[in-house]
C-alpha cells in the first residue's frame, strides 16, 4: 500500500463540515485537520458529534454542507481509492455470528486485494486460540479485538477507531496501545475518537475536542496543555512539622501557593522547574521530608476548560 511518509499532504481535512439530521444539527462548521503520520485523538463528551464526524469520514453519512478529504481525496469522488487505503474499526463492531475469526480476516484481505498472514494477525490480537471458532460466541472484547485485527488488514496508510477501548479488558487496552503505537511507527496515521481521556493521553499526539456539534480546540497534546497553564503541584509528606514547612516554603520564590489536606502539604508551583527548588529546601531543612507526589496539568483540565460538561 502506498505509504503516507511520502508526502505531507494531512490524513484528513473537513471544510465547513454540517450535519443536520432534520431539525438536529449533529455537527456544524467543522474544520478538522488530522496532520499526516500523527496519532490524533478526537475526544467531546456524549452526543458531541464525534461518531457523525467519523462516519462522514468512512463515508456513512453525507455532509449536509461542506467537503471531506482523505489522502487528499475528496469522499464523495475518491470513496473505493479511499476505501483501499483507510482501515476502520467502526463505533460498536459487531462481527457475523456464524464466521470464524479466520473467515472475518481472508474475507477483508480479498475485500482489500491482499494476502495476510491470518494466524499472524489473529496472534497480534490476541486471538489465536479463537480462530476457529465462530464469531457468534465471541465476547465483546474478542469482537473488539476481531474489528481491530480487521482494520489493520492490508497497512492502511489511515486507520480510524471508533471508540476502540469499548469492552476491553487492561490486558486488552494496553494491546490496543502498543498496536497504535506500532501502526504509527510504521508511517500510518491513526485517528481515534473517544469520550475517554486516558486513551488520548496514553497514545496520542494531537488532539481535537469537540462539543455541542463544534471544533472547540485542535493542536498538539502539549500545547493543549500549556493553554490551561503550567503550574505543577507537590503533595508532599513529612516526619516533621507541617506548620513549620509551610512557613518556610510561603517565602519561597515560583511558589504560589501552600495549603494542608489532612497529614499532606500541598505545594503549588508556577511552573514545574519550581518543584526541584521546593523539594530542595525541604531537603536542607530539619522537617523531614518523607515523600512526595508531582502532578501536572493533564488533558483532563483541558477537556473540562473547553467543553460544558455538567
Ligand atoms: N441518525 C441520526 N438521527 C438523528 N439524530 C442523530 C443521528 N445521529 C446522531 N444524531 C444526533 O447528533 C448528535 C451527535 O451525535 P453523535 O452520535 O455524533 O455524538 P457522539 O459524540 O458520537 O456521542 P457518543 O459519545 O455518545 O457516542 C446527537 O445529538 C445525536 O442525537
Amino acid at each position: 500500500m502506498t505509504n503516507a511518509s511520502n508526502d505531507c499532504t494531512p490524513a484528513v481535512i473537513t471544510d465547513g463540515f454540517t450535519k443536520r439530521f432534520g431539525s438536529i444539527t449533529a455537527v456544524e462548521g467543522l474544520e478538522m485537520t488530522v496532520p499526516a503520520e500523527s496519532v490524533y485523538g478526537l475526544l467531546g463528551p456524549n452526543g458531541a458529534g464525534k461518531s457523525t464526524t467519523i462516519d462522514a469520514l468512512i463515508g456513512l453519512v453525507h455532509a449536509t454542507e461542506g467537503t471531506v478529504r482523505i489522502l487528499g481525496m475528496d469522499v464523495r469522488t475518491s470513496p473505493v481509492e479511499i476505501r483501499r487505503r483507510t482501515g476502520i474499526l467502526p463505533d460498536g463492531f459487531t462481527p457475523y455470528e456464524r464466521l470464524t475469526g479466520r473467515e472475518h480476516l481472508d474475507a477483508a484481505a480479498r475485500a482489500n486485494g491482499v494476502t495476510i498472514d491470518t494466524d499472524e494477525a489473529l496472534a497480534r490480537v490476541g486471538l489465536a486460540d479463537a480462530a476457529d471458532r465462530t464469531a457468534g460466541g465471541y465476547s465483546q472484547g474478542m469482537s473488539q479485538r476481531l474489528g481491530l485485527a480487521m482494520a489493520l488488514v492490508g497497512a492502511p496508510d489511515l486507520i480510524i477507531l471508533d471508540e476502540p477501548a469499548a469492552g476491553l479488558d487492561p490486558h486488552g487496552i494496553e494491546m490496543l496501545r502498543r498496536i497504535v503505537r506500532e501502526e504509527h511507527a510504521r508511517g500510518a496515521t491513526v485517528l481515534l475518537s473517544t469520550h475517554q481521556l486516558a486513551q488520548v493521553e496514553a497514545v496520542c499526539d494531537t488532539v481535537g475536542i469537540i462539543d455541542d456539534g463544534r471544533l472547540v480546540a485542535e493542536d498538539s497534546a502539549e500545547s493543549l496543555r500549556r493553554t490551561v497553564g503550567t503550574e505543577a503541584t507537590l503533595r508532599v509528606r513529612l516526619t516533621g512539622s507541617i506548620d513549620r514547612a509551610r512557613n518556610l516554603l510561603g517565602e519561597l520564590n515560583g511558589v504560589t501557593g501552600v495549603t494542608k489536606d489532612g497529614d499532606v502539604l500541598v505545594v503549588r508551583c508556577e511552573a514545574e522547574q519550581g518543584t526541584a527548588g521546593v523539594i530542595a529546601a525541604l531537603e536542607r531543612s530539619d522537617v523531614g521530608l518523607e515523600s512526595y507526589e508531582k502532578s501536572l496539568p493533564g488533558l483532563e483540565q483541558v477537556f473540562e476548560a473547553y467543553t460544558d460538561e455538567q
